[in-house]
């Protein structure tokens, strides 16, 4: 059993209801113990950064802008929490509302220390319904947000109608479509408990790779038309305008499987020189002569791979579904077949 502390990390643009999600989950949690870091951009945290605010199950530290001051700050932020006397079974990280969520999250999947110590169970974006469509054109940053998370709580579902719901709803899966996306009021959700969602889990990526909509397939002829989910949504009440969204999500099924070292090779340094415009890449793949699927996620330029269940007597497959802006999805298909360990035509001769 994975005995590391959960982390959960609440991501949204400002007013968008974090701190009112924060409450709501101490609220419905009373037996968990608390670790909160407050990342609020240009506070300046007590004493360098140690506690704030004090309660029998909950302990905040302030960390200033996570993002700003990540490699030393957040590092120390952390080994200050893990030194304190305050026990505690669960990290709720909130995000400054202006900052991109991703150099947090990657330091869960890449600095060691924290990664000993700590799994990072989910990011849930908080998206306020009222102005969402407004701020997802002007603000690159709550494009990013809704790209990074694993979980949209699209809030203040009060202010709104049933029908711009729907829209708003299409909206965010034409951005993400690995997303959940939960309407909700005062960020209050019952029936699922958003502190133990396993978003990073093998299982779960496993579950969301294989239930993606409108995978292409790698080797057929690629439609020059761009695909269902970069079509730019258009909005017939409300707000009449199309959104021409930078940030897209294209699957690809790939038949056969992959030679891992031209794979490892080529996935380095894709994530590596498109680290600016590739925000998550998640999938299942099949590597030549290795009995079990590989789970495998990304976040900017890190990424890992871990092993699933094993395939069996299954036909080979991987699926890659990548999260990103200007997304080449012709160049991705073409990459992706010099990739396999036998030519894609003897792959589907063999499938007959
Ligand atoms: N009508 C309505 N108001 C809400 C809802 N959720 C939150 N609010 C209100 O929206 C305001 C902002 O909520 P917060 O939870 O402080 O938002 P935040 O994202 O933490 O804000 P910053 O820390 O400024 O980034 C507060 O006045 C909340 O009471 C909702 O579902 N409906």
């Amino acid at each position: 059993m994975d005995s590391r502390i959960p982390v959960t990390i609440i991501t949204g643009f400002l007013g968008a209801g974090k701190t009112t999600l924060l409450n709501q989950l101490i609220k419905d949690h009373p037996q968990k113990k608390f670790a909160i870091i407050e990342n609020e951009f240009g506070e300046i945290g007590i004493d360098g950064g140690l506690i704030v605010g004090t309660d029998e199950n909950i302990f905040e530290l302030s960390n200033g802008c996570i993002c700003c001051s990540l490699s030393e700050g957040f590092y120390e932020t952390i080994t200050k929490l893990l030194d304190s006397p305050h026990p505690f079974n669960h990290l709720l990280i909130e995000t400054t509302g202006i900052a991109d969520p991703d150099s947090i999250i990657k330091a869960f999947l890449s600095m060691e220390v924290i990664q000993m110590n700590f799994r990072l169970d989910s990011v849930i974006c908080l998206a306020d319904c009222a102005n969402m469509e407004d701020l997802i054109d002007e603000q690159p940053e709550v494009r990013k947000q809704l790209a990074l998370a694993d979980v949209v709580l699209l809030n203040k579902a009060d202010t709104i109608q049933e029908n711009y719901l729907k829209k708003l709803q299409a909206v965010i899966i034409g951005i993400n479509s690995t997303a959940t996306i939960y309407p909700v009021e005062f960020a209050n959700l019952s029936g699922v408990d958003l502190l133990d969602l396993k978003a990073f889990s093998a299982r779960t990526i496993e579950k969301s790779s294989m239930s993606f909509q409108n995978l292409s397939i790698v080797g057929d002829a690629i439609d020059p038309q761009p695909s269902l989910l970069s079509k730019p949504i258009v909005h017939s009440t409300k707000h009449h305008h199309e959104h021409q969204h930078d940030i897209k999500s294209f699957g690809f099924k790939i038949p056969g499987s992959f030679d891992m070292m031209k794979f490892d090779i080529w996935m380095e340094s894709f994530l590596y020189f498109n680290q600016d415009t590739v925000f998550r890449v998640k999938g299942i793949l099949s590597f030549d002569n290795v009995p079990e699927k590989g789970i495998f996620q990304a976040v900017r330029s890190n990424y890992m791979i871990e092993a699933g269940e094993k395939w069996g007597t299954e036909a080979r497959f991987s699926i890659l579904i990548f999260i990103g802006k200007e997304l080449n999805q012709k160049m991705l298909d073409e990459n992706l077949c010099q990739l396999l360990a036998k030519p894609v035509e003897a792959i589907k001769s063999e499938a007959g």
